[in-house]
């Protein structure tokens, strides 16, 4: 089957920067493509030009097979899309964002909106305004309104900003059932590499305008470094650090001015903290904290492109 969304050589330039520079992608059907990058490196541009919002410089993009033009309507009711903050009429409540959207959309039934805020967790805040919505609920009420249509394509720009954790694992939750169950393609950007690995199928690195490096997510998440740090009071750093060692475990101090901070990248110890803290327990210098850090995206990407490692060695 064709390409749910394709690029070609999609380039942008600004004058005389280049925005986004030559990107070919494709993204199949019922995939999660993660496109990732540090701020400025081109993914709200790229996203623009997916969705026609503004013409490139070169090359084309390509929905169900065919080539992107705003003025393609028939393309538009197949897509949902939450570009950068979320528009919302703040005088108007959740229930009557969502009735504008569904009469704009021309849907019958009250259904629409009824499914769309059940699945966004919204319903308790119907006839509240979205002018009083928190950061977290208003970007809730944004991805309510890009899928209320049951589009087939769905693409995101950091559709997690402003999310709490908790509601970053809902809405991670939420993606991976509409592409699992109902077959949705999703596009989404972000700067989280950890987050976007545990979601999407296919990882998409943009660095400077260019597709650095394309992979499997699975396969990346793999790649990615983690380290356990451990706490304990700074007076038994040493003998914490001793136990460990003695132990084969390796630690490292994580930084000089962090009284009591172990770290490890020891596999063992990574996957079993608990054991750890056994050790550290029966020596009796018990660890205040323990937590597994996983690398982020700027210090994989510092270490794939040869530029140090972000995380201790
Ligand atoms: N309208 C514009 N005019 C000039 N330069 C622009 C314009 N839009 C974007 N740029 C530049 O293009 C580059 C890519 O920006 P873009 O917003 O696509 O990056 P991004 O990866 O989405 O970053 P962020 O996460 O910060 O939004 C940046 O250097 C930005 O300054």
């Amino acid at each position: 089957m064709d390409a749910m969304i394709r690029t070609a050589g999609l380039t942008k330039r600004f004058g005389r920067s280049t925005a986004v520079d030559e990107v070919s992608l494709s993204v199949g059907p019922g995939e999660i493509y993660g496109f990732l990058g540090l701020n400025g490196a081109g993914k709200t541009t790229t996203i623009r030009m997916l969705l026609g919002m503004i013409k490139p410089s070169a090359g084309a993009s390509y929905l169900f097979g065919e080539k992107v033009n705003a003025a393609r309507r028939d393309l538009w009711s197949k897509v949902g899309c939450l570009v950068e903050m979320p528009s919302l009429y703040p005088e108007l409540t959740v229930y009557e964002n969502l009735e504008v959207v569904r009469r704009l959309r021309r849907l019958n039934g009250t259904h629409w909106i009824e499914e769309a805020m059940e699945k966004l967790r919204l319903t308790p805040y119907r006839n509240r305004k979205a002018r009083h919505l928190s950061l977290g609920n208003g970007q809730r009420l944004g991805l309510a309104k890009a899928m209320l249509h049951k589009p087939a394509v769905l693409v995101l720009d950091e559709p997690t900003n402003g999310l709490d954790p908790a509601g970053i694992v809902e809405v991670r939750q939420l993606l991976s059932e509409l592409a699992a169950r109902e077959g949705v393609t999703i596009f989404i950007s972000s700067h989280l590499l950890g987050e976007v690995a545990k979601l999407a199928t296919r990882i998409g690195i943009v660095h400077q305008g260019r597709l650095v490096q394309e992979s499997d997510a699975r396969e990346l998440h793999g790649h990615l470094r983690k380290r356990l740090l451990v706490q304990v009071q700074s007076q038994n750093t040493e003998a914490a650090q001793a136990v460990l060692h003695s132990r084969g475990y390796a630690p490292l101090l994580a930084a000089a001015d962090e009284g009591g901070t172990l770290a490890t990248e020891h596999a063992d110890a990574v996957a079993n903290p608990e054991r750890i803290a056994r050790l550290l327990v029966e020596a009796d210098v018990p660890p205040k904290l323990l937590r597994v850090e996983e690398e982020d995206l700027e210090a994989y990407f510092l270490r794939t492109i040869g530029m140090d490692g972000g995380m201790a060695q």
